[in-house]
């Protein structure tokens, strides 16, 4: 995935740089760290420690798999790492000088935070909008009964990709974009599953500096096809919608009437371009990453029978087998909470966290974190750690009944929405998100795997993106309880 060069740059430095793989033995092989470069780290750091240091291509690299060191860049230090590292694929259309997930954190980033903290995924407007995700639910498990009917089996992340990809177009716009009937697919979820697919794409560029001019493997061109449709979407979209309050329509109760009331208030808070970017990066950040999530549950829950026997018994005691789950039931399932906290300790849709060093040289550990860096926490390495988690491989709910660790751990051990000044502002959505689609799948069905297929069979390989995929997608067959 990455290429590894020698270099002389720790000759240059007046520090020590931290350990790492130098030189590293097979210079000049691009996929010297695999298809999963987070698996190779983990690999890599159980050799070198936890904060380790890579050149990759010209790019200076430090791999971080410590909740101690993590929480050194994060909070003791988070000043010093206020930036992304920018990749061809984002500087299309200039969405990197737009982006709330890649502009640095300075006083641009702070206003967007604050309008998607105070006014888009605050208790209110979620809770305005939870109407618009509970009609999602319902087509959701009308799919899933067309499929029990027929006996068939539910390819659980599209049907996954499906529902939070709604989930959030309702939520903004009171819009579907996506269609479970995969022959009647809609343009809109394909242009966002290529966005996504292109992002995720290793770019030599972006470790090449002079290749990046010639854009070999066509990533910025497909980047810009990509977001400039889905920006003209938008644009139609909101002038659809400024034309219906002209007209006085009834107010939608959605995150895109929020939008709007900011930008008309003050134009310079928040202009039209600013928004549909703010848009796309929702789209682009949200609707995987929670599907991933989804498919990863099921996936553990039906390896585990007894897991899923206990989450089934809670979710039907507590809500009743005819009533829909609803997001104010979540706070009563603490049994479906420690489940998908144990999940994504195991699976965490991104396993990395990423900064960039702005700035001079600074020491950390008495080793020097090299100006411009780039920053790799790798929360995948911290999640499987035997010294923070006994039988880390084993699927334990239960270890979070007895533990205090939220998802806001201050220990560091267990962020998989990331932590610090720019943790997942989408957060309160996707837990909604996430916790009504596994516990109302779990209450309505029995789940089993295909025919042929035990719980022990199950492969658990892993494919690299823009989140962390199951490499062969979980099918299993719905069964009415
Ligand atoms: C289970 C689902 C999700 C997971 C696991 C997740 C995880 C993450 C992580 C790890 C980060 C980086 C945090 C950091 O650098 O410290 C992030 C950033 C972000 N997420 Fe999420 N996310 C999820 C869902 C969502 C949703 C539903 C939305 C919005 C609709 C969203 C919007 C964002 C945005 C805009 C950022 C960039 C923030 C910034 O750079 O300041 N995410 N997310």
């Amino acid at each position: 995935y990455f290429h590894l060069l020698n270099s002389n740059s720790r000759n240059k430095r007046s520090g020590k740089l931290p350990p790492g793989p130098y030189p590293f033995p097979i210079i000049g092989s691009i996929l010297q760290l695999g298809q999963n470069p987070h698996q190779k780290f983990t690999e890599l750091s159980k050799t070198y420690g936890p904060l380790m240091y890579l050149k990759l291509g010209s790019v200076d690299t430090i791999v971080v798999s410590s909740p101690e060191i993590t929480k050194e860049i994060l909070q003791t230090h988070d000043q010093a790492f206020p930036l992304r590292m920018i990749t061809a694929a984002t500087r299309a259309l200039d969405h990197h000088t737009e982006s709330v997930a890649l502009l640095p954190m300075g006083s641009q980033w702070r206003k967007l935070r604050k309008i998607c903290k105070e006014q888009m995924f605050s208790t209110q407007p979620l809770y305005a909008s939870q109407g618009l995700r509970q009609e999602k639910l319902q087509k959701l498990l009308q799919y899933v009964q067309e499929c029990c009917v027929n006996g068939r089996a539910v390819d659980i992340g599209h049907a996954a990709f499906v529902t939070s990809l709604n989930f959030i177009s309702n939520t903004l716009f009171s819009l579907d974009f996506a269609d479970y009937n995969t022959g009647s697919t809609q343009e809109l979820e394909e242009i966002i599953h290529r966005l996504m697919t292109v992002f995720a794409c290793p770019n030599l560029g972006d470790y090449f500096g002079f290749l990046g001019l010639l854009d070999p493997q066509g990533i910025k061109r497909e980047a810009e096809f990509c977001m400039g449709k889905l920006l003209a979407n938008f644009d139609s979209i909101i002038d659809q919608r400024a034309e219906a309050s002209r007209n006085s329509q009834a107010r939608k109760t959605d995150l895109l009437e929020v939008l709007l009331e900011i930008s008309q208030g003050n134009q310079a808070e928040l202009t039209r371009n600013t928004m549909k970017h703010l848009l796309l990066d929702l789209f682009v950040a949200g609707a995987d990453t929670t599907s991933v999530t989804v498919e990863w549950a099921m996936t553990e829950l039906l390896r585990n029978p007894q897991v899923m026997s206990k989450l089934k018994m809670e979710v039907r005691t507590v809500v009743g087998a005819n009533k829909q789950v609803e997001e104010s039931d979540i706070s009563k399932l603490p049994y479906l909470q420690a489940v998908i906290k144990e999940s994504t300790r195991y699976h965490p849709p991104g396993p990395f966290l990423m900064r960039r060093k702005d700035g001079d040289d600074l020491e950390i550990k008495n080793y020097v974190i090299p100006k411009n860096s780039v920053i790799l926490i790798n929360i995948w390495a911290i999640g499987r750690d035997p010294r923070i988690w006994p039988n880390p491989d084993s699927f334990e709910p239960e270890r979070f009944l007895n533990r205090e660790v939220d998802f806001k751990s201050h220990d560091f051990e267990l962020t998989p929405f990331g932590a610090g000044r720019r943790i997942c502002p989408g957060q309160p959505l996707a837990y909604r998100m996430v916790h009504l689609t596994v516990a109302s799948l779990i209450q309505n069905f029995d789940w089993e795997f295909e025919p042929g297929i035990t719980p022990q069979d199950v492969d658990l390989n892993e494919k690299f993106g823009v989140s962390l995929k199951k490499a062969i997608p979980l099918k299993a067959v719905p069964t009415k309880p």
